[in-house]
């Protein structure tokens, strides 16, 4: 071995010498052909390989490149602390839309990296570009580029996988390092000047999973399940299904349906397209809208009930009429014309495909078009999950209905830590056994509960003495209208009961309704009348 480096010694010796002399007295052609013929020479006794990999490509950049800059500069900053012990330079940026600062190896540096249990030794080299060369495009004046130092032995198992690796690699620390983003299509149906419909800001909401308040076994299940989802590409290839995946999100207002939303987001590294409906004019214009979405994105339609007729798929089509047409509340041009004037009856639209339906609902979420692009997310929110169409709750488009319930003890205690920074163990057994004593019958949502919290985020015992407070008085509250309800459900039931029986015995003794076929004619009269008088009163309502 050190007789081998000798030699390289000594040959570097001449190299540098021969250099020299090449310099003064050979023509730089001969000079030329001279050196890389010494180079073939030199690389015959060398085990190595070399590769390497400029910025620039011709003219073109080369993506290769911007990859293995991004691939060293994780592994550069996760030796950060062992980079600066050794007084090694490490270069920093940061990107545009990015509020991640990434690390690089500075010029002429190296960093040895292992795949697959083979070393193999990256070196950033810069040299100055010389005499500038004619370009349509201006270029750097320094040449960049890395060069990738393999055993010869190792060349053929690992560089292939190698370079694949680091590309995968690139693209997954670029998506994190990119600021989530917005979109929204609240320009209606117009495009900007690039022709996109989305119009996007960086997405910055701070919710997390960690953050939420749910059962802890709700929230396991669900991160589980988008864990599984990213990570099921291979599945979803191999049982055929297109890569996505069906959330409906439904309870009580303020339960978390959107700050679910958001972490959603922030856990798998999504970027949100919000997709307001009342904005869509036609079919045609949301499967427009689904095309410029991109792969990894989840897609919002909030208060989806709200949003669309949400009548039976066969009667918007065929001109029937919403079943209380108080779902069907969409606006705007093309929309629906009167309220509860379902999309195939409006008289704009007169039955052709110019507004939203359901079917087009449906085909948005569940059809061929669903599928261009992959690894997208739906997620649906509603307060009313009973006025949505079967067809829309079916598996296979919402896979996972999640009911975003009152505030229960186990998601109290996460409000606690998060507002109060109180653990379980901070507070006294006697409040917690308070809390937990009328926390399910307050029904109060996380969102009240916070309120509260932050109001008296100073005070720590002020916020538990409002908070039992304001529980207690929910409970009382819910107590009492519970006992309403009951009564007058009782209340109800009865007068039920006694219409039916009597109905059983006129039909038990035909004599008596015949004698009292007079009065119960009257009787129809009257039950008409007010029947009558009680449409009337609607009317004027
Ligand atoms: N489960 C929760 N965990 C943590 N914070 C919550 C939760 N639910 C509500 N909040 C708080 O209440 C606020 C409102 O919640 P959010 O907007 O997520 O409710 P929502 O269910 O989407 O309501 P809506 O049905 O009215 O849209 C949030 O900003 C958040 O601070
Ligand atoms: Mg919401």
């Amino acid at each position: 071995m050190k007789e081998l480096w000798t030699t390289m010694a000594s040959l570097m010796g001449v190299l540098a010498f021969t250099q020299t002399l090449l310099h003064t007295v050979i023509p730089p052609e001969l000079r030329f052909a001279f050196l890389k013929l010494f180079q073939r020479l030199f690389n015959c006794f060398s085990s190595y390989c070399y590769y390497e990999i400029t910025e620039i490509d011709g003219v073109n950049t080369n993506e290769l490149y911007n990859a293995v800059q991004l691939y060293l500069s994780s592994s550069a900053s996760s030796s950060a602390s062992a980079a600066a012990a050794s007084s090694n330079r490490l270069s920093l940026t940061r990107g545009l839309n990015s509020s991640v600062i990434t690390f690089g190896l500075a010029n002429n540096d190296r960093l040895s990296d292992v795949f697959n249990g083979v070393s193999v030794v990256w070196e950033h080299i810069v040299t100055p570009r010389q005499a500038q060369t004619f370009s349509w495009r201006p270029l750097p004046e320094e040449k960049r580029g890395f060069t990738l130092r393999i055993n010869k032995r190792d060349k053929p198992h690992i560089l292939e996988d190698y370079l694949d690796f680091i590309t995968e690699k690139a693209n997954e620390i670029r998506r994190k390092n990119q600021d989530r983003l917005l979109y929204t299509n609240s320009r209606g149906g117009s495009l900007d000047s690039r022709g996109h419909p989305w119009e996007s800001v960086p997405f910055k909401h701070p919710s997390t999973f960690e953050t939420l308040a749910m059962d802890p076994e709700k929230k396991a299940e669900i991160m589980s399940d988008l864990r599984d989802f990213a990570d099921g590409q291979a599945f979803y290839k191999r049982t055929g299904r297109a890569w996505k995946r069906g959330y409906l999100l439904y309870g009580p207002p303020g339960t978390g349906k959107s700050s679910m939303i958001a972490a959603m987001a922030n856990f798998l590294g999504y970027d949100i397209y919000d997709l307001e409906l009342t904005e869509v004019n036609t079919n045609s214009e949301l499967r427009k809208l689904l095309m410029k979405t991109s792969s990894k994105s989840i897609i919002v339609i909030e208060d989806i009930d709200c949003s669309i007729n949400l009548t039976n798929r066969k009667k918007s089509n065929g001109g029937g009429g919403s079943a209380d047409g108080a779902s069907d509340i969409r606006s705007g041009p093309g929309g629906p014309g009167g309220p509860g004037g379902p999309a195939g009856t409006d008289p704009e639209n007169n039955g052709n495909n110019n507004s939203i339906t359901l079917s087009g609902l449906l085909n948005f979420t569940d059809g061929l078009w669903s599928c261009c692009g992959s690894e997208r997310i739906f997620v649906f929110t509603t307060n009313h999950i009973e006025k949505l169409d079967p067809a829309l709750l079916r598996s296979g488009r919402m896979d996972m209905h999640v009911f975003m319930s009152y505030c229960s003890f186990p998601s109290l205690k996460i409000l606690l830590k998060n507002y109060l920074g109180l653990d379980g163990g901070d507070i006294s057994t006697e409040v917690m056994n308070d809390l937990a004593a009328v926390i399910g019958e307050a029904e109060m949502t996380p969102a009240d509960i916070s309120e509260v919290l932050i109001k008296n985020r100073r005070d720590n015992e002020k916020a538990l003495g409002e908070l039992l407070e304001a529980l207690r008085g929910r409970a009382e509250k819910m107590k009492k209208k519970k006992r309403a309800v009951s009564v007058r459900r009782r209340g109800e039931a009865e007068v039920e009961e006694v219409a039916e029986e009597e109905e059983k015995r006129a039909l038990d003794s035909p004599k008596e309704v015949g004698g009292a076929a007079t009065s119960g004619g009257d009787d129809v009269e009257v039950n008409y009348k007010k029947g009558g008088k009680d449409e009337e009163d609607n009317g004027i309502i």
